[in-house]
């Protein structure tokens, strides 16, 4: 390849990162790929070389940034201007018809409920300023987190740049997929290493590492469920933030489902509960929510959580032992 000008490589390099953003998006956001991965790699690859001719090309939101830098000495911490509240929880429908109750007691305004998948990996709050991906943090208490930054921009499902231009705060769950998680513990098995109990505990362990080059073997991946400062976002429902946040190009669950009573969400419930063994990741219970923002401020918060959503939690199957499993040690 004979050596571009600086004009020719400016351009070429603009094509290549729209280019691998569009890819890169079809595969990880919306499990659809567009192109092989060769031929993903030999357009990642000409963007390298030409980055490595003109390295003053190189900007932060280039493919080719996500892996990389310094091994950190620490974390530092991140105070959460909005805090990221908690979940209060129902663990059987007479629980959910209390809510219910509760809700329609706070507003006179018609509700309806979204049930969102309650995706079992580890809440992150991803700040993106001008539409570029600026910081990573973990939940933390609620108030104060720890900077990942690093490690979530190894996270292919997150893109680095937004489709439009907007400064912002998005909340989700970054998890490890079933998949990835029996391929890792059985790596670790084969080199003598400890395994990981879930892929919760596996995703929170490849979040918490120093090298981000580690994490970036992990194969996390990451719903998005939540904005915090979204004055730009005129959405006036949960439902509609979803829809907002796909359209940016943020990975959003595909499974949410709105009704208007109880009865229909406690269906959705008993549904779910067969079919997240299907799942390509683990659910640990579905998320309920008013739908409408008016009706949720009218609704309030406790000092903790949110008097509008509730989280129903599955019950925890008992991986029964059979004693003729049990290695009896006489
Ligand atoms: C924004 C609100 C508060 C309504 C909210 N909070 C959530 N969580 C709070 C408690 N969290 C938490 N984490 C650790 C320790 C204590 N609480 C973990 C996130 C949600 C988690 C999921 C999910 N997992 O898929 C979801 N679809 N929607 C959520 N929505």
């Amino acid at each position: 390849m004979k050596k571009l000008t600086l004009i020719e490589a400016e351009k070429r390099v603009a094509e290549l990162r729209q280019s691998l953003q569009t890819y890169s998006h079809a595969y990880y956001v919306l499990d659809q790929p567009l192109i092989s991965d060769a031929e993903y790699d030999k357009l990642y690859h000409e963007l390298v070389a030409i980055e490595t001719d003109y390295p003053e090309l190189i900007t932060k939101e280039s493919p080719t940034q996500r892996v990389g830098g310094q091994i950190l000495p620490g974390f530092e911490k991140v105070s959460h201007d909005v805090p990221m509240l908690s979940l209060g929880n129902a663990f059987n429908k007479e629980d959910l018809l209390a809510f219910d109750q509760r809700v329609k007691k706070l507003t006179d305004q018609p509700i309806r409920y979204i049930c969102e998948l309650k995706i079992d990996g580890l809440a992150v709050s991803l700040r993106y300023e001008n539409g570029v991906f600026e910081r990573g943090a973990t939940r933390g208490d609620g108030v104060i987190g720890e900077d990942i930054t690093q490690n979530l921009r190894t996270v292919k499902a997150i893109p680095l740049r937004l489709n439009k231009p907007y400064s912002f705060e998005v909340r989700g769950e970054c998890y490890m997929p079933k998949a990835s998680f029996a391929k890792l513990n059985e790596e670790r098995d084969e080199k003598g290493q400890d395994i990981f109990a879930n892929p919760r505990n596996a995703a929170a362990g490849s979040l918490r590492q120093l090298d981000s080059r580690v994490t970036a073997r992990r194969n996390l991946s990451i719903f998005l469920y939540g904005a915090a400062d979204f004055a730009e976002l005129a959405v006036e429902s949960q439902s509609h933030l979803l829809k907002e946040l796909a359209e940016l190009g943020l990975r959003t669950n595909p499974q949410h489902q709105v009704y208007e009573s109880m009865e229909d969400v406690w269906t959705f419930i008993e549904e779910m509960t067969t079919k997240r063994l299907d799942l390509s990741y683990d659910i640990d219970g579905i998320v309920i929510k008013v739908d409408q923002f008016t009706a949720q401020e009218e609704i309030g918060y406790t000092v903790k959580a949110p008097r509008w959503a509730i989280a129903y939690k599955f019950p925890a199957e008992e991986k029964e032992t059979l004693l003729r499993d049990i290695e009896w040690t006489v």
